[in-house]
């Protein structure tokens, strides 16, 4: 069905370079869901099938448990390194996916982030950082994380249904509180790059696509770009050396509203139907906002 050419990732049969469809995600609002259902599917399936990102709107998560989950990733961020040290580390290899994971830019700039699971899991019961720093971490977390299996959960019916599946197809195989489900959530902090540039190509997080069904994402600053419609061509250019493409569109985020990504299994599933697209963070330059960027 599909090619891998470079790291585990695709180029799409049959899709040329370029699409010929405006960038720039829709904003699609759930709101009376259960009346709207056949139009939000035609609008999730547009999206879906033509960009792979589009922001959700009246999704029913309370803007106060989302400000409270970005104070959280900051308590977490904020703890002593010790206390850092004694969190186990994120290892993608052996999908050890719970605990601290640090990355770092090209000049040594660490870019932390934490990755929870939900709060069934054995192994997050060792991941959960120490109260005496993180008081309110784990009960945000958890709370947080209860909230969005219903966001997802409309989403992925309704891409479902637009694909001509049962609504329940997706949503059986992703039950996050499944013993055997991989389903995340991962706090991230980019430090502040107050007066660096950087070379063309060197980014916060270089051009990927993501392995999970969808991304729900909050970021409190801009830096998200998406190549939509553009297959990644193995080529140098980004830190990693694997993707090219020449377009990017910036994804800022619209306050209160998710941003959602299409993920690699619904674009397998789908045969390429639904598209799972390159994005990155871009690191900002001199004349734009260079403090410290909290995304979820
Ligand atoms: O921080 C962001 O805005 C997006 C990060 C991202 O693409 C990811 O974690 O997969
Ligand atoms: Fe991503």
């Amino acid at each position: 069905m599909l090619a891998t050419p470079c790291r585990g990732k695709k180029v799409r049969k049959g899709q040329s370079a370029l699409l010929t469809v405006s960038n720039s995600p829709p904003v699609i609002s759930l709101a009376d869901y259960d009346k709207r259902k056949r139009q939000i599917t035609d609008e999730l399936r547009k999206a879906a099938t033509t960009i792979g990102f589009f922001y959700i709107s009246d999704h029913g998560v309370a803007q106060e448990l989302i400000d409270r989950a970005f104070a959280a990733n900051e308590e977490y961020c904020a703890q002593p390194e010790e206390a850092k040290d004694k969190l186990p580390v994120v290892r993608w290899d052996t999908r050890q996916l719970t605990g601290i994971e640090r990355n770092y830019l090209p000049d040594g700039t660490l870019r932390e982030s934490s990755i929870a699971k939900f709060d069934v899991h054995e192994d997050m019961q060792k991941a959960w950082p120490d109260k005496k720093y993180c008081p309110n971490y784990r009960q945000t977390t958890v709370e947080f994380m209860n909230a969005l299996p219903p966001v997802a959960n409309k989403i992925l019916g309704c891409l479902a249904l637009g694909l001509g599946l049962p609504e329940n197809f997706f949503t059986e195989t992703a039950n996050p509180y499944r013993a055997d489900n991989f389903t995340f959530l991962q706090y991230h902090k980019y430090p502040g790059l107050e007066g660096r540039t950087w070379k063309e190509g060197v980014n916060c997080v270089t051009a990927h696509t993501d392995e999970s069904l969808i991304t729900l994402l909050f970021a409190k600053s801009p830096g998200l770009e998406l190549a939509s419609g553009r297959d990644g061509k193995a080529a140098t250019g980004d830190t990693y050396g694997c993707y090219q493409v020449d377009s990017w569109t910036p994804c800022p985020p619209i306050p209160g509203c998710f941003t959602v990504n299409i993920g690699d299994p619904l674009q397998y599933w789908s045969d390429g139907v639904l598209l799972s697209n390159y994005h990155r963070v871009r690191c900002p330059k001199p004349d734009e906002y260079q403090g410290d960027r909290y995304s979820i």
